[in-house]
């Protein structure tokens, strides 16, 4: 059994608490989370009856192609809610969306340091000072939380599962929905740009690697269930959601054996994001994220 220091998110049964942030002793670690999760799923009396309860919103930035995803626990009483890539352009849309809907915005999310454009958790930030800004503690970018694989990010009842998928830069990760006894179906996976729909992130700067990017996909992705929607953090080509299933079976680059991938990814001759020079250094402190 492997216990290590870590910064975990996870809710508890009171309205008021909706998430918390603990840093245990390593001997007290395990028992303390696995016994608050299932105090939390226990006592909720919407456990057995509702299972639909995730408040999900696809919204998309044009400019960039950039998916940004609003998640919420619609069922608690203070429908805590979290952005997943959020942009900078699209940050007074996003939060009078989450207004008008009632929620309350507690995290803002990246699945990586972004190279087309600059993330907007910082600004939200600004505007609504209670948000925490996650992301991966592979990405070496300032953040106010670090999550590493494994995680659970809780909102509500609802959480997001982290699973590393390094290769289109070295510290994106996947985010796939859970809810314990409740499991949310299908699952949904927030691929970032390590699974897009029919293609994947390149790997030919910020770290990347087709070797990788391959063993992440086939290892952390094409292991979930099939029926696992997937939503990716860009298209450019109109589509909005396929599934696990669909991928493996039809995706030009993944579905190839490995050298057939590495040989594709080798040859995509893609120009550089324009933003690119902007977007990099911006990202690695969230945008406006204080340092
Ligand atoms: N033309 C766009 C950038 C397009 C691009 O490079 N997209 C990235 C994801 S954003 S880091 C990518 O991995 N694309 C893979 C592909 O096959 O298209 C711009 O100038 O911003
Ligand atoms: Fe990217």
């Amino acid at each position: 059994m492997m216990l290590s220091f870590r910064c975990f998110l996870f809710s508890t049964s009171s309205p008021s608490s909706y998430f918390s942030i603990f840093l245990p002793k390593p001997h007290s670690f395990l028992p303390f989370t696995f016994s608050q999760k299932l105090g939390s799923y226990t006592t909720s009396s919407s456990a057995q009856s509702m299972p639909s309860k995730l408040l999900f919103r696809q919204l998309f930035e044009k400019e960039s192609s950039t998916y940004t995803y609003l998640l919420a626990d619609a069922l608690h009483p203070e429908k805590p809610a979290l952005l997943i890539d959020p942009v900078d352009k699209t940050v007074d849309r996003d939060l009078a969306l989450v207004k008008e809907l009632g929620l309350k915005l507690v995290y803002a999310i990246n699945t990586h340091v972004h190279a087309d454009h600059v993330t907007g958790t910082g600004l939200i930030k600004t505007k609504v000072p209670d948000v925490k800004s996650i992301i991966s503690k592979a990405s070496n970018a300032k953040a106010d939380l670090f999550v590493e694989p494994g995680d659970k990010i809780y909102f509500g009842d609802i959480f997001l599962e982290v699973r590393a998928t390094p290769g289109h830069t070295l510290g994106c990760v996947t985010y796939v929905t859970g809810d314990g006894p409740n499991q949310l179906q299908p699952r949904m996976a927030f691929t970032g740009d390590a699974l897009l729909i029919r293609g994947c992130g390149r790997t030919d700067f910020q770290g990347g690697s087709s070797d990788k990017l391959y063993d992440s996909v086939h290892s952390q992705i094409f292991t979930l269930p099939k029926d696992t929607l997937v939503y990716p953090a860009h298209d450019y080509k109109g589509f909005t959601v396929s599934t696990v299933g669909e991928e493996m079976l039809y995706n030009p680059r993944l579905s190839k054996d490995k050298e057939t991938f590495k040989n594709i990814m080798q040859n995509l001759n893609l120009s550089y994001p324009k933003m690119m020079d902007v977007a990099v250094p911006s990202n690695m402190v969230c945008g406006l994220q204080e340092t």
